[in-house]
């Protein structure tokens, strides 16, 4: 699964551009909210997910890169997110925020976590979540290279979901192109964030949502 973020797109002509990924077969928006704190960038909140809700039918995705999560996931589901998914850093006991968006909110719930978190440290949760985000870069800015370390972290995580709770979805994020995302797909992925080289793709953003789809569905062995 393919899903395009929308932090690299044009801001300028981002209803056309979220309508054209989604024609061309994605099959999930990615935003990136980010507070200043946990990570060192601003992005967007709430009222870009308003923005987005009538313009596409498939899932906004809430990546929720903020020291204090719990104050605005009631605003996104609000708008329209489909899932949300927060930090395993900012949480000393990550079960109740879980099980408050799973069973209050009524919405996906994803555990994201950065390249230097122990992946032993996912397990416990990987019965309470819809997916796994790991973090192919330091979070924060769109344009990254993929860390290479992460593909043995993937294969970790991999043989840990298919023991726990095989339909937990692992996402990779962080600079995810037609060159990483065979063998982050080959090493257990099965969700793809990809900003720059979706919406900054030289022969368009839907050619690249089409070429990352087929370039990640032949190495997908696991
Ligand atoms: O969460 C983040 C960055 O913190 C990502 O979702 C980026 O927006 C991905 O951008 P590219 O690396 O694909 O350009
Ligand atoms: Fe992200």
């Amino acid at each position: 699964m393919i899903a395009p973020s929308i932090l690299a797109a044009d801001f300028s002509k981002l209803g056309e551009l979220v309508r054209e990924v989604t024609k061309a077969g994605a099959d999930r928006i990615h935003v990136d909210v980010m507070d200043g704190h946990f990570v060192p960038n601003l992005s967007m909140g709430s009222v870009v997910v308003k923005g987005l809700r009538p313009v596409t039918t498939i899932p906004l995705e809430v990546h929720l890169m903020v020291e204090d999560p719990g104050r605005f996931l009631d605003g996104f589901v609000k708008e329209g997110a489909d899932t949300l998914i927060v930090h395993l850093e900012v949480l000393a006991d990550p079960r109740p925020m879980l099980e408050h968006i799973k069973k209050a909110l009524g919405k996906k719930v994803g555990l994201a976590f950065n390249p230097d978190m122990p992946i032993e440290r996912i397990e416990p949760y990987l019965r309470d979540i819809d997916l796994a985000l790991c973090m192919t870069v330091f979070p924060g800015f769109g344009g990254q290279a993929f860390i290479p370390d992460s593909l043995e972290r993937l294969k970790k995580l991999r043989a840990l979901v298919n023991e726990h709770n095989p339909a937990c979805e692992i996402e990779v994020d962080g600079g995810i192109d037609a060159r990483t995302i065979g063998t982050a797909a080959g090493a257990g992925a099965n969700v793809f964030v990809a900003g720059t080289a979706v919406f900054g793709a030289p022969a368009g953003p839907a050619a690249a949502v089409k070429n990352l789809a087929l370039l990640a569905s032949e190495q997908m062995s696991w």
